[in-house]
């Protein structure tokens, strides 16, 4: 790991914890620090008020927040890899399920979230295992983060591959990327596939409508007994009740029932089902 001094990164104590709890955890984000090479000085002082850089969340879970000069914001989690919050001009594009659990007792529902090395159904678990395991920081500056997985007795346990995946998210002036990189590192071939899991805050769902080519593409409609193949006839896609669908062919995507942020989990997925 290597970090320059232009890429020191910063972290802040919420207001709410008390001075000793703020003293635990500038103690626990300096050895964190340090074990990864950043140095004792790596760690801002909590009155510096800096903005990005690694934080904890109150359950303990460590994020890497990203700010540029704007003001905008993107939150970005060890665990599992997951970007959670996207901030523009003030407005949250990405969506975390108000059950989710933030404290890493199980993968984060919610942001966008890897489905890698498979989407499934499939061999291995249903969405992979790179949602599940913490990913390492590679580098990180300001406004960008490079977080990689390697294979782990877990996942051997799995996919008995060597691969390196590089997860980038790059916080721009206009837009936020994401880019992932997958190395095999091993002496044979292997396939995967790869999905960000993604959930968007939207207004309504009676402003969504989904472009693509989606015509005649066959799905596997989910809400229809243990799931059902079905052909589209839309060329756009509008939900007017709960959707559960995985479109086939190039123009692949899951999805997924939409809420906002501060609207009850029922007022907008109803009466889905085992949830
Ligand atoms: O694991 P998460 O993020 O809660 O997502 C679960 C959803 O993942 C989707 O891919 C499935 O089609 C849904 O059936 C399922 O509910």
């Amino acid at each position: 790991f290597s970090v320059s001094r232009s890429q020191t990164p910063h972290y802040r104590v919420s207001t709410e914890l008390d001075a000793s709890r703020a003293r635990d955890k500038k103690a626990s984000r300096s050895t964190w620090a340090e074990s990864r090479g950043y140095g004792a000085t790596a760690v801002a002082d909590a009155e510096s008020g800096a903005a990005a850089g690694l934080l904890t969340n109150e359950e303990g879970l460590e994020y890497v927040r990203l700010q540029n000069d704007s003001g905008d914001t993107s939150d970005v989690y060890l665990f599992g890899g997951v970007v959670t919050s996207y901030v523009k001009d003030g407005q949250e594009y990405i969506a975390v399920r108000p059950d989710a659990k933030m404290d890493g007792s199980k993968p984060i529902s919610g942001g966008l979230s890897h489905c890698w090395p498979q989407f499934g159904p499939g061999e291995i678990q249903q969405h992979g295992f790179a949602r599940n395991v913490n990913w390492s920081v590679s580098s990180m500056s300001d406004t960008s983060v490079e977080l990689v997985m390697a294979p782990s007795d877990y996942t051997k346990e799995m996919w008995d591959k060597e691969f390196l995946c590089t997860f980038s998210v790059s916080l721009e002036d206009d837009k936020l990327t994401t880019k992932m990189l997958v190395e095999n590192k091993g002496e044979e071939s292997f396939d995967f596939q790869a999905a960000l899991h993604s959930y968007f805050t939207i207004s309504a769902l009676d402003n969504l409508s989904i472009a693509g080519s989606f015509k005649d593409k066959e799905f596997l409609n989910k809400m229809v007994g243990e799931g059902e193949m079905q052909t589209e006839e839309r060329e756009e896609i509008t939900i007017g009740e709960e959707y559960d669908r995985v479109y086939m062919g190039e123009n692949t995507v899951d999805c997924m029932p939409l809420y906002r942020p501060n609207e009850t989990f029922s007022n907008i997925l109803g009466t889905r089902r085992g949830k």
